[in-house]
């Protein structure tokens, strides 16, 4: 049978400290991102959002072109940054997310105020250590909570939900999913693409003081424990100055469900090694995989094309 995950590979999930400058966001992810290479990464991930702000009213100023692909570098100046950093560095990127704009869908109905306007989507783009890009998500489920006297987020009011589970082969390694912040919430999403055979479950997200310390850690190990597989969470370093307080904590989680390693509020990045062999060990002491009983529930994955 082949490994989950082939060998051993050294995960990077960069805490990065953002502002409103995309230029200097972009410069700066470029700096942490070859600091994370020479520290021996193979993966790198950047936060949820980590070129601009993160809030509703930001989306559409922000927003890059990214179809059809390539964009140009007036289209997409992200894209070519992290196309470039990748290669420059050596390493898988998942670079994250980025407010993504969408031309109206003549096939959709997807008219506003009776006029078809451009979509935006929350987009995370993965590309290989030689800059080509190998997979996009758009975020499926958008963050709209309303905790009374805590905090209240509407995504929906200015963002499109993606419709698709991303799974991305990064060959030497196997399989990872991204997905978004919120995502991580759906069990499902992790569940399916743990039975795609991921090994590795990334979500860039920026929770915030009330849910991130409700929900941040418990969702990752959470993830991890349902799963049998490794999970990372990627947070900006908070900015009490900023409109929107990030959590921070970015944490990976090893299939067994403890915590490899984490960071507190401020920047940094988090080195982990996720152990080949280690998917197997932790299936053959506690075997869910054998053990589930899709004759009494059905198998979640069934019939998913990804
Ligand atoms: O799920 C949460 O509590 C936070 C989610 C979030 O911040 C996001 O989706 O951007």
């Amino acid at each position: 049978m082949t490994a989950i995950l082939k060998k051993s590979v050294k995960l990077a999930l960069i805490q990065l400290a953002t502002t409103a400058d995309k230029t200097a966001n972009l410069t700066r992810a470029r700096a942490k991102v070859l600091e994370a290479s020479r520290a021996g990464a193979n993966i790198v991930v950047l936060p949820e959002c980590f070129n601009s702000p993160y809030g509703t009213k930001y989306f559409p100023q922000y927003a890059e072109t990214l179809l059809p692909s390539p964009p140009t570098k007036e289209q997409s100046p992200t894209f070519h940054a992290l196309s470039e950093m990748a290669k420059e560095a050596r390493v898988y990127l998942v670079g994250g997310s980025i407010p993504e704009r969408s031309a109206p869908d003549s096939e959709k109905n997807d008219e506003k105020d009776g006029e078809k306007k451009d979509t935006l989507y929350n987009t995370s783009l993965t590309f290989s250590p030689t800059g080509e890009l190998l997979g996009t998500h758009r975020k499926i489920h958008l963050f709209d909570i309303d905790i009374p006297g805590k905090i209240r987020f509407k995504e929906s009011d200015a963002l499109t939900p993606g419709d698709k589970l991303t799974v991305i082969d990064l060959p030497e390694y196997g399989k990872i999913t991204v997905a978004i912040c919120y995502d991580i919430r759906f069990p499902e999403l992790g569940m399916i693409a743990a039975r795609k055979g991921a090994f590795l479950l990334l979500y860039p997200g920026a929770f915030n003081m009330t849910t991130g310390a409700l929900h941040w850690e418990l969702q990752a190990r959470a993830r991890a424990m349902d799963n049998q597989v490794f999970v990372g969470l990627c947070s900006p370093a908070r900015d009490m100055e900023a409109e929107y307080h990030a959590w921070g904590h970015s944490m990976a989680v090893d299939p067994n469900a403890e915590v490899l390693g984490s960071l507190e509020e401020k920047e940094g990045v988090l080195m982990t090694e996720l152990k080949a062999g280690r998917i197997e060990e932790v299936r053959k002491g506690i075997p869910l995989y054998t053990q589930r009983r899709f004759d009494v529930y059905k198998d979640v994955s069934e019939g998913v094309d990804v």
